[in-house]
């Protein structure tokens, strides 16, 4: 869907942002761009919506090369979603989410109306946010609107630079939950850009790990944490990459044991398929050192996890990756 084949942007005073760049992004992947600040992610980023122009190489969008088309038009096909959120402040929450679908025409009240689903869509009631200003809300709250707001006019491809970098680590990972859910029912093609390889990690189908402009390692999460590519790439990821991993494993049926029903049943519960941060996070509130995983489509319980299960899983994670 979006394909660099040998980018370079030098600017004018002779810095090399990036160099070489070739990658693909398809269809409903979501990539993350992660590496320390000055490595080129959001020169990248804008590149592909031509807010900055590459020196050479070129970039297709959907097979078409974006430099034959009209900036304008091909910013419609692209959301933009940017850490300090650009909220229009004298507008209200529902006029800047229907901003985009009215520019391009669409009737004010169908754009209202598709606005509003959208706050819902992001956890926004909107007859309780849809009237406030940006001012009123929270830096989450406001984050959400950005969220909504790039996904109003439905473009194929978001753009995303720090979406969730202003709010803190509490609201960030709640929000990071919720966009990945969104993620699943709108299946965008998206690039996202973050200095945080946690929520590279968590949130990306694949990583692109920057060195300096260029990328060290293009792979998914578990082969970035399990198979460091470069020398840079290790000590990028760090000495914790055991624990990073249990972000990226997820618990299969293999790793439970079977629901005693003599016993009753545990308390807590995560869902089949959930990450084994999350259940391990569980697992230490629970003083009887077993939770329930359930069937995320029916709830019901489909066996029990104990710490014994999480180091099966990790066990099974490792086999599969070597
Ligand atoms: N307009 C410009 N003129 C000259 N150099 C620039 C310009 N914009 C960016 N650069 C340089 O290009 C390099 C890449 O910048 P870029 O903003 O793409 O990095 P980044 O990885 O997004 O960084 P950060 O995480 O700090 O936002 C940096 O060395 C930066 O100083």
């Amino acid at each position: 869907m979006i394909r660099f084949e040998h980018v370079t942007k030098r600017y004018p005073d002779g810095t090399t942002a990036v160099e070489d760049l070739s990658f693909e992004v398809a269809e409903g992947e979501l990539v993350t761009l992660v590496g320390p600040s000055g490595c080129g992610k959001t020169t990248t980023m804008k590149m592909v919506n031509r807010l900055i122009e590459p020196t050479s190489g070129r970039i297709l969008l959907g097979g078409e090369d974006i430099s034959a088309a009209d900036p304008v038009e091909l910013r419609r096909r692209i959301g933009y979603v940017i850490q300090q959120v650009g909220l229009f402040p004298h507008k209200t929450v529902l006029e800047n989410t229907a901003t985009v679908p009215q520019l391009i025409g669409t009737p004010k009240a169908k754009a209202r109306a598709r606005a509003a689903e959208l706050l819902e869509l992001v956890g926004l009631d909107p007859a309780v946010y849809g009237g406030r200003y940006p001012e009123q809300l929270s830096g989450g709250q406001r984050q959400r609107v950005g969220v909504a707001r790039a996904l109003a006019a439905d473009p194929p491809v978001l753009l995303m630079d720090e979406p969730f970098g202003a709010v803190d680590p509490v609201v960030r990972e709640r929000l990071q939950n919720e966009f990945l859910a969104l993620q699943k029912t709108v299946r965008k093609t998206i690039l996202l850009v973050t200095h945080d390889l946690e929520e590279a990690i968590r949130l990306g189908d694949r990583i692109a790990v920057y060195g300096a402009g260029t990328i060290e390692q293009f792979a998914g999460p578990a082969a970035v944490l399990a198979a460091p590519a470069t020398d840079y790439v290790a000590s990028f990821v760090g000495s914790d990459r055991g624990l990073k991993r249990l972000a990226v494993t997820a618990i299969g049926p293999a790793d439970l044991m079977a629901a005693d029903s003599g016993s009753p049943a545990p308390a807590a519960a995560v869902e089949l398929g959930a990450s084994l941060r999350e259940a391990l996070a569980a697992l230490l509130q629970e003083d009887s050192g077993r939770i329930g995983v359930t069937d995320p489509d029916s709830g019901e319980l489909v066996g029990v996890l104990t710490p014994g299960g999480v180091h099966r899983a990790l066990r099974r994670a490792r086999l599969q990756e070597a």
